[in-house]
């Protein structure tokens, strides 16, 4: 995995006065095609379906109230949001006893069962990752795994962009970087749309079949006292085809406190991050969102 971040590292991550901004591509995961294929299928489906029938998981209560969880577009903050361009089917994954089911389709069904073990598949590429992240950044090797309890949420995210007939004016998924330790996504077969910032340019990121690409998120920026940097991204959108991908969110338990790692400190390398519960970033992060702002750049130091 760490030669894999090696090769990986030539094409993507930037690196600018000793942080790396990273976003990691990855071939030989380890994932069978065909577990991937048969889920990105199965939420194809459930996508094409009524609405009536989509929204029995809906992410309204009451046809109102946002909550994090379920089907529909994400939380509108204000009448001058520009929404952008996606349907969205959010669940929690993790902690497995802390699974919503009302939320999880059930048709097709096969598509719960394909969730659960791609999950788990999920699971064990992180913790492989996040071990060679440590050891990368001269922490423990277990440094980044401990902080995650039982529990620290999963939540996959199926995106799914309709054909646009004006791309100009609208995004898939507008200006961002994840808010989690780590996200695994698994992009579109055969239509790209993905692009991240790179000292200022938008670079498209070649679709290529079950490839996956691993995001730092911003608990991660912190945690490194900004060794690693939490990239900026963005989906835009086409009028020809729909596309598809899956967000694996890694975040912590909403109560652990994420701060930059005492060994990395010194008095010449101070911390540059405010410490934080996860659940207060989270709702600050929403927020920020919403407005295509940034919450991590309010705690810097
Ligand atoms: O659709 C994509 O490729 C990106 C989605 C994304 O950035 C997200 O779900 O956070
Ligand atoms: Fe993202």
């Amino acid at each position: 995995m760490v030669l894999m971040m090696r090769e990986a590292s030539s094409g993507w991550p930037c690196r600018a006065g000793g942080s790396f901004c990273l976003c990691i591509q990855v071939d030989n995961h380890g994932i069978e095609t065909s577990l991937m294929d048969d889920l990105i299928n199965a939420s194809r489906e459930f996508f094409h379906l009524p609405l009536e029938e989509k929204q029995k998981c809906s992410n309204l209560i009451d046809g109102k109230h946002f909550q994090v969880e379920g089907y529909g577009n994400d939380p509108v903050a204000s009448k001058d949001q520009t929404l952008d361009w996606l349907d969205r089917l959010h669940l929690r994954v993790e902690p497995e006893d802390e699974r919503n089911l009302v939320h999880w389709p059930e048709h097709p069904n096969s598509f719960r069962a394909l969730l659960h073990e791609y999950t788990l598949t999920c699971k064990r590429i992180k913790d492989r990752i996040l071990r060679a992240m440590a050891k990368a950044l001269g922490l423990n090797e277990d440094y980044i795994v401990t902080q995650f309890s039982n529990k620290a949420p999963s939540f996959a995210r199926f995106n799914y962009y309709p054909p646009c007939p004006r791309p100009d004016l609208v995004f898939g998924v507008k200006p961002h970087s994840d808010s989690g330790v780590l996200t695994i996504l698994l992009m579109d077969k055969d239509v790209g749309g993905l692009q991240v910032l790179r000292d200022g340019v938008w670079h498209n990121v070649p679709s290529s079949p079950h490839r996956l690409l691993i995001n730092i998120g911003d608990y991660m920026e912190i945690m490194s006292n900004g060794i690693f940097k939490s990239p900026v991204h963005r989906a835009v959108t086409n009028a020809g085809k729909e596309r598809i991908s899956l967000a694996m969110f890694h975040g912590l338990d909403p109560e652990k406190e994420i701060e930059p790692a005492a060994a990395l400190l010194h008095e010449k390398q101070p911390a540059r991050y405010r410490k934080m519960k996860a659940k207060e970033y989270l709702a600050g992060f929403y927020e920020h969102f919403c407005r295509g702002t940034r919450f991590i750049d309010s705690v810097k130091i």
